[in-house]
């Protein structure tokens, strides 16, 4: 095996080849975007998923914890912000929660986090706590699995209206939200890998990184697929 650094480039490319194990493709995912899943899924989907957001701005705040460098804490706590809210911007966690109402689970019943499993919530703590534990540029890299997402934000919002039409669309507003904030992310998250995995060996452990984070979203969709058959 060649033991010389891929170009910028081609490591970018290399980066994201590794989008096609990415959940979009997990069978779960698929069936939700064909339209197959009945409203207990859906719903059992978008409590456990709650699980997920409520976690991001801890695993965000870890990282700008390990970070002594001010002008990456300066944007990335922009992050936080985007999921917690600020001022008359409700933020995406009660975006998400708007999502739950409109798919009809109740606020209370997001918030307990009872419908929460067992495997969704060790995949998520793993992701939460790889954060607090490796060096800050590792837990960067390991958020570029939003690469993949705008297309999956996309394909829900093409999709569910006309498959679930029982769902208000007015609750989609999360997805359409993401979008541009994922593209603006990835930029920032894109900058910080290619600067940082320079050899060819932390080249290869930046693929190690991205693969670990697309295991825990798709190990996340194992669970909830096992629980609401
Ligand atoms: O709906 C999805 O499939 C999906 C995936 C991901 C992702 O790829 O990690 C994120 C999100 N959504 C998302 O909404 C989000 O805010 C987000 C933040 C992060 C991260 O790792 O920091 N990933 C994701």
């Amino acid at each position: 095996m060649s033991t010389e650094a891929w170009s910028r480039d081609e490591f970018e490319a290399q980066l994201r080849a590794r989008g096609a194990g990415y959940h979009i493709h997990h069978p779960f995912n698929v069936n939700m975007n064909e339209g197959l899943l009945g409203p207990d899924q859906i719903r059992g989907w978008v409590a456990n998923r709650f699980y997920y957001q409520v976690n991001i701005p801890q695993k965000d705040g870890a990282i700008i914890a390990n970070c002594p460098d001010r002008a990456t804490r300066r944007r990335w706590v922009r992050r936080i912000l985007d999921h917690d809210g600020w001022g008359d911007n409700e933020g995406g966690i009660e975006a998400w929660v708007r999502l739950g109402e409109a798919v009809g689970l109740t606020r209370e019943a997001l918030w307990s986090q009872r419908h929460v499993v067992p495997g969704v919530r060790f995949a998520v703590d793993a992701y939460v706590n790889f954060a607090r534990q490796a060096p800050w540029q590792e837990a960067v890299c390991s958020s570029l699995t939003e690469m993949f997402a705008p297309k999956i934000h996309k394909d829900r919002l093409a999709n569910w209206p006309t498959h679930y039409a029982w769902i208000d669309p007015d609750g989609l507003q999360y997805f359409r939200s993401r979008i541009s904030l994922a593209e603006r992310d990835v930029e920032h998250g894109l900058e910080v890998t290619l600067g940082h995995f320079t050899t060819r060996a932390q080249q290869e452990r930046a693929l190690e990184i991205l693969q670990f984070k697309l295991d825990i979203l798709w190990a996340m969709l194992d669970a909830i697929e096992k629980a609401y058959p």
